[in-house]
């Protein structure tokens, strides 16, 4: 796609185990995203997320290999870049968070000096006064006091911590921010709350998202589109809206009636039965089968096919339709 900012095609990420085998974590998996779009990529733990992280920045290490695929960003190959190259395009072209990114921080390195590191390191300013202007302005669109400049890591709270290191990722304006769930170690109403002020300063800046978190329901409401990925593969991607009314694939279905909506009716929450699929042991057929409650002789004999529509796709053999009043038929 020319008008993309990312494009990931077939992109196969292997882990080497012990026994010298391997497991495919990230397998022939595609996607997009436009600039200024968010995407979100939700799935169960172990579904291959934060490897498509991590090998977005190249950022993945051994025993993790990519065995193919392509990944272009802004027009230039990823997984061909240099050293000098991809230095550049760490922070300045994509920039991420990770989930405990706020233990990163240095303790006996003060807030000012941290971020006036990442000034000189990539050569935007070597003057100090310039510096902590520039990092004033971030630590307030995060919501920080510009005088907390002059603190040590320890004197913020978690959530300010956190604040602290959007602002940094922030440091470059990137085109593309990665979040590989950027709030699980900090409380809902916190975790709320810096989500909410990322996605303005999306809107504000333009940079586009990925944004990485099982909680389908908080993405749902934040991001453009969603991928839901199921034992190394996206199974099903599409507008957030259509996602949430009416998904075609069961388990995205189940996936999102196991978390709470913080908005809206109380609803029945179900969860899924079963565990996820051991990637060393994949069954003919559908990934999903052994967990799926519309499964059929065919699900356990053929790959399902990919079926587009309008808002995205998915992969399944018998497609969820729903009633007028968007409940499911059985
Ligand atoms: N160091 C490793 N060695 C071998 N296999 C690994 C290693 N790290 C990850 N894997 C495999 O890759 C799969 C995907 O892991 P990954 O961390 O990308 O999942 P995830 O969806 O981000 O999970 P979580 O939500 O728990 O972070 C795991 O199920 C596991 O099989």
């Amino acid at each position: 796609m020319s008008d993309a900012l990312l494009n990931v095609e077939n992109l196969k990420v292997e882990y080497i185990t012990g026994d010298s085998t391997t497991v495919a974590a990230v397998d022939n998996v595609s996607f997009s995203i436009k600039p200024g779009e968010s995407l979100g990529l939700a799935g169960e733990s172990g579904c291959g997320k934060s490897t498509i992280a991590y090998s977005l920045m190249r950022l993945h290490k051994p025993p993790a290999l990519i065995t193919n695929g392509k990944i272009v960003m802004n027009g230039k190959d990823v997984l061909n870049m240099n050293k000098k190259e991809l230095q550049q395009f760490r922070w300045q072209e994509t920039s991420m968070v990770f989930q405990s990114a706020m233990n990163c921080l240095n303790p006996v390195v003060t807030m000012e000096k941290q971020f006036f590191e990442i000034y000189k390191y990539h050569g935007v300013t070597k003057n100090k006064k310039e510096a902590i202007k520039l990092s004033e302005k971030l630590l307030s669109i995060v919501g920080i006091p510009a005088e907390r400049l002059k603190d040590y890591p320890h004197q913020f709270s978690g959530g300010m911590r956190q604040r602290a290191v959007i602002a940094m990722a922030l440091a470059l304006n990137p085109k593309l921010l990665i979040l590989d769930e950027p709030t699980t170690a900090l409380d809902t109403v916190v975790q709320r709350d810096i989500i909410q002020r990322i996605f303005k300063l999306q809107k504000e800046y333009g940079f586009a998202i990925l944004f990485i978190t099982h909680d389908i329901s908080l993405m749902m409401e934040f991001c453009d589109s969603v991928a839901v990925m199921y034992a190394g593969r996206i199974i099903e991607q599409g507008k957030s809206l259509m996602m949430l009314k009416e998904p075609k694939h069961p388990y995205t279905y189940g996936l999102k009636n196991s978390f709470p909506s913080l908005q809206g009716p109380l609803s029945h929450m179900e969860g899924i039965k079963g565990n996820p699929l051991n990637l060393k042991n994949i069954p003919q057929g559908c990934r999903f089968q052994d967990r799926c409650f519309r499964v059929c002789d065919k699900c356990r004999q053929i790959e399902p096919p990919k079926v587009e529509h309008t808002d995205g796709f998915f992969y399944c053999h018998d497609q969820l339709a729903y009633d007028k009043g968007g409940k499911l038929h059985e």
